[in-house]
């Protein structure tokens, strides 16, 4: 499942990832490749155009350009244009409380795995403390009965069935009776597919959902059909209401495409997947978790979410002005200390980010360094850290003493700093440069 989309967008944010400055060429190429593997993933023509549009727009905008990590930046834009795409929240069943009956309508083609949900979910909802009845109403093709009794027997969930009656709206209406009598807070109703839409089914399906009221409508599409499943629910949709989609199959080798279209083009949430013909084999549909997945990106999004936390943007920028301005201290560089503090081990973090384990020069990350300098500047005082001109011998002596460190320590700190201010200096005019310069600078201490 996703397998090639994976590779590709693996691929891409890797390469982007590693960047520590990112031009509009950059954004252009990462996107066009991504729009590639959308549509090569089978995603509806129009839902890639937006998504192109959508994070070309945001990442062309001064968060990505002008940002102290611009190719964490666009990752995350792009992470979370996939939620968006996937559904953005969780979403649930609206059942109502476990002393009223909350009917349940499963609709879909012939072959969808509609039978098997069927049994799946009420499998769910009994081990969620509900107590479903399940209700026979593919009448049509002839097994499905006895299929759903067989399920029944397997899951504990008691099946009710109209031997020899041939219209479903009178097997439904004498199973709401009978549901409201024996104390069931679920029912779980299922239909009849057909090989193709027609309009007897759809005429069927609405007659049982005037009859039932149910409070989801369900629509069982199978994930490997791809733009049909997303076609099928646009059109159930219309013709009788659907609250949700249950993608079964999603555990064979589809592309993904109906999963990345269905919320766009029908604007109803994806609540499950089937993943596995057993019977519980059935999983909620969480579009973050999704995402990531498809993104092949693991913890990049949380890590992303994390820096973004600690280095404020604004902290950033009054950092920069600072730096272009000559005022930068040895307290601001204090203050960096804390900032990589709060972020937790620097070295865990960075070998979160793809392709950055084994890149990266362990020296500068070597935070037994980090304290010691950081040891160092607390020595010093506040005069001293604000102007460490005034740092001459014996104040060094001084500061290596309270500091448990050698005057060698002090003198190649201030030396470090120095260096640091003039190449700052230099990059006044180039701000880019200059945001470069401070992500690095965060990595070099
Ligand atoms: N691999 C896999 N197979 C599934 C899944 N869900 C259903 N199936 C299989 O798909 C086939 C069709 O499932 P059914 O439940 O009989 O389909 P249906 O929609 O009820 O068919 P009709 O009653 O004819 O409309 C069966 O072989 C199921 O085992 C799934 O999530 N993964």
């Amino acid at each position: 499942m996703f397998d090639k989309l994976t590779r590709t967008f693996s691929d891409v944010l890797r390469q982007v990832s590693g960047k520590s400055s990112i031009s509009e060429k950059n954004i252009q190429d990462a996107v066009e490749e991504i729009k590639i593997a959308l549509l090569e993933a089978d995603v509806n023509l129009r839902v890639v155009r937006r998504f192109v549009n959508h994070t070309i727009e945001e990442a062309r905008g001064e968060k990505v350009l002008r940002s102290v990590n611009p190719g964490q930046q666009f990752i995350k834009i792009v992470h979370d244009r996939m939620v968006n795409l996937l559904g953005s929240e969780t979403e649930g069943l609206q059942l109502k409380g476990p002393d009223t009956l909350s009917p349940i309508l499963f609709m879909g083609l012939q072959g969808s795995g509609k039978t098997t949900t069927c049994a799946k979910l009420a499998l769910r909802l009994k081990k969620e403390g509900r107590k479903p009845l399940l209700v026979a109403a593919d009448l049509v093709r002839p097994a499905a009965v006895k299929q759903l009794q067989l399920l029944g027997e397997q899951t504990g969930v008691p099946v009710f069935a109209v031997e020899g009656e041939k219209k479903p709206v009178k097997v439904v209406k004498q199973a709401l009776s009978f549901a409201k009598k024996n104390s069931f807070n679920t029912m779980i109703v299922d239909t009849s597919g057909r090989m193709h839409l027609d309009d007897d089914l759809m005429k069927e399906i609405q007659e049982i959902n005037s009859v039932l009221k149910p409070v989801e409508g369900l629509l069982v599409a199978d994930a490997m059909t791809g733009q049909q499943a997303v076609e099928i629910a646009k059109e159930f949709n219309e013709r009788v209401g659907i609250t949700g989609v249950i993608l079964s199959k999603f555990d064979s080798d589809t592309r993904g495409g109906a999963a990345l279209s269905l919320k766009s083009v029908t604007k109803k949430p994806i609540k499950y997947v089937g993943v596995g013909e057993k019977i519980d084999e059935l999983e909620q549909f969480h579009p973050d978790r999704m995402a990531s997945r498809i993104l092949g990106m693991g913890d990049v999004v949380s890590l992303v979410e994390k820096a973004q936390e600690t280095i404020q943007e604004e902290e950033a920028e009054e950092l920069q002005k600072k730096l272009q301005s000559s005022t930068f201290t040895l307290q601001d560089y204090l203050e960096q200390f804390t900032r990589i503090k709060k972020m937790g081990s620097l070295q865990s973090l960075v070998e979160m980010i793809p392709g950055m384990k084994g890149n990266i020069d362990e020296d500068a990350l070597n935070s037994k360094e980090m304290k010691k300098e950081e040891a160092i500047i607390l020595s010093m005082t506040l005069q001293e850290r604000h102007n460490h001109r005034i740092i001459g011998p014996s104040r060094r002596k001084r500061i290596a003493s309270g500091s448990g460190t050698s005057v060698f320590d002090v003198n190649r700190l201030l030396k470090k700093f120095d260096k640091m201010r003039l190449m700052m200096k230099k990059m006044t005019k180039n701000k880019k440069l200059q945001a470069q310069m401070l992500s690095q600078f965060n990595g070099n201490i």
